[in-house]
């Protein structure tokens, strides 16, 4: 099941830098290896925006949910979802 998330992330102003660079560090380690394994399938940086657009490529939407929930940087995400489905003109 292919989703596309959105992630705007939000991290506290007043959140220390050492606390900050510490759960990016976690993500980056935790994105790089549902990288490696298949299911973060696609990773892209919105333009101007601390946000990114990413493809997930899961068995379920509770698989989904665990992935995301697990985030280091979940506490301070606004996640969206948008289940995809074939597009009937597609030829991939
Ligand atoms: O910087 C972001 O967009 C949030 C993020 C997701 C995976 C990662 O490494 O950073």
């Amino acid at each position: 099941m292919l989703f596309l998330v959105r992630m705007d992330v939000l991290l506290p102003l007043d959140m220390p830098s050492s606390v900050a660079d510490d759960i990016k560090a976690r993500e980056k380690a935790y994105a790089q290896d549902l990288q490696r394994s298949g299911k973060w399938v696609h990773l892209y940086r919105v333009v101007g925006e601390y946000a990114n657009y990413s493809i997930f490529d899961v068995e379920s939407n509770d698989e989904l949910h665990g992935l995301l929930s697990s985030l280091p940087l979940f506490p301070y995400m606004k996640i969206m979802v948008t289940p995809l489905a074939k597009h009937p003109s597609s030829i991939v």
